[in-house]
């Protein structure tokens, strides 16, 4: 298996565009992305992940639809790099093969398949067709903090000998502690160092992606996302602005350290004038010390829409507790309801982030 080549030390990949989506209801729009992409260009950055919070297909009753359609997207925002490019997501189940065919058609060129950390399994077809489509891969090794660093790496192991160039530790779940971090790094990098680039794909919640970013680095990790004012599911991610200046102050190289353009394109999602920002800033009030699943948020209401009798953080915490991993949002109004039993309080209404009334 060949490694994508790395002009730089590291590579920072963002993911603004598509974790991003979960913060604003997968409600992007061409403008967004335009000017998104072209401030992420123009500063440097290699990769840009744009797709649906759920990757391709995502956009259903389930998981949320959105304004406008991956492909469309993925072709604005192809017509609009002139040197990044564009990366998709892929959940195996959510998204289709034929779907990866068609993103690959408008532009594409970097997938990220995404399975839980224990079910690499379910990815071995999808790597060896992104590799046939002539894609660069990376794999998504979800809620990398329910499983311990050895069975991490001989998930990361399948990954790369089905076509995976870059297995990924990511703590969806922003979970890991450093020293646990660290030691997924090495397992991984001992496992895979060889023949892939190992990456870490950081989440807030415990405001601790910028410090396992930068353990990430000096454990030899080499593909580090990040995303323009932390805006992503949950607490969101490792800023991209702050990964770039921390790197460029440990003298790092990587492409996305122009200060300036990074800081312009910071400004469009979080500076004064923005009112985007501002609401992935007000989710991350609901940062909690337990491990759910980043994107359970949106789906337990953060934002007030739902009338659950347990609040947004009492939903996510049980469904961390009681075992949900990715992909499965659409538990989260079993979850209330079970809770409502428990609480003997019953149910006033149940409303699927915004889209439904059960009753
Ligand atoms: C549904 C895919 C998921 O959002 C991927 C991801 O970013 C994560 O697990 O953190
Ligand atoms: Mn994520």
């Amino acid at each position: 298996m060949t490694r994508p080549e790395l002009r730089d030390d590291v590579r920072i990949v963002d993911t603004t565009l598509r974790d991003g989506s979960h913060a604003q209801s997968h409600q992007f729009t061409e403008s967004q992305v335009r000017d998104t992409v072209r401030a992420l260009d123009g500063a440097g950055v290699e990769v840009i992940e744009v797709t649906h919070g759920d990757g391709l297909g995502g956009s259903t009753f389930n998981y949320g639809f959105s304004r406008i359609s991956d492909l469309e997207l993925v072709q604005v925002a192809a017509d609009t790099a002139e040197q990044a490019k564009i990366a998709v997501l892929l959940v195996p189940g959510i998204g289709t093969a034929d779907d990866l065919r068609k993103a690959a058609d408008r532009g594409a060129e970097v997938v990220r398949i995404a399975t839980h950390c224990t079910e690499a399994d379910v990815s071995l077809q999808h790597f060896e067709i992104a590799r046939d489509l002539g894609m660069q891969t990376c794999g998504f090794l979800m809620m990398a903090h329910r499983t311990t660093p050895e069975e991490l790496a001989r998930q990361a192991r399948l990954m790369v000998d089905a076509g995976c160039q870059v297995p990924y530790v990511t703590d969806s779940a922003g979970a890991l502690l450093m020293h646990e971090a660290k030691d997924r790094f090495d397992a991984l990098i001992t496992e895979v160092g060889d023949d892939a680039w190992v990456g870490y794909h950081g989440h807030q919640n415990m405001s601790l992606g910028v410090a396992n970013s930068v353990i990430a680095y000096e454990a030899g990790v080499r593909y580090i996302d990040g995303s323009l004012c932390a805006l992503g599911a949950g607490s969101g991610n490792s800023p991209t602005e702050l990964l770039a200046a921390i790197f460029d102050r440990m003298n790092i190289r990587d492409r996305a350290r122009r200060d300036g353009d990074i800081g312009c394109s910071r400004d469009s999602w979080c500076g004064p004038t923005s009112t985007v920002g501002r609401k992935s800033i007000g989710m991350r009030s609901c940062r909690v010390g337990s491990a759910w699943y980043s994107s359970f948020l949106l789906h337990a209401g953060d934002r007030g829409r739902p009338v659950w009798r347990s609040g947004a953080r009492e939903s996510c915490v049980a469904a961390a507790n009681w075992g949900y991993v990715g992909g499965q949002e659409d538990m989260i109004i079993d979850v209330a309801i079970q809770l409502a039993k428990v609480s003997g309080h019953g149910i006033r209404a149940v409303c699927f982030s915004g889209r439904g009334l059960i009753a």
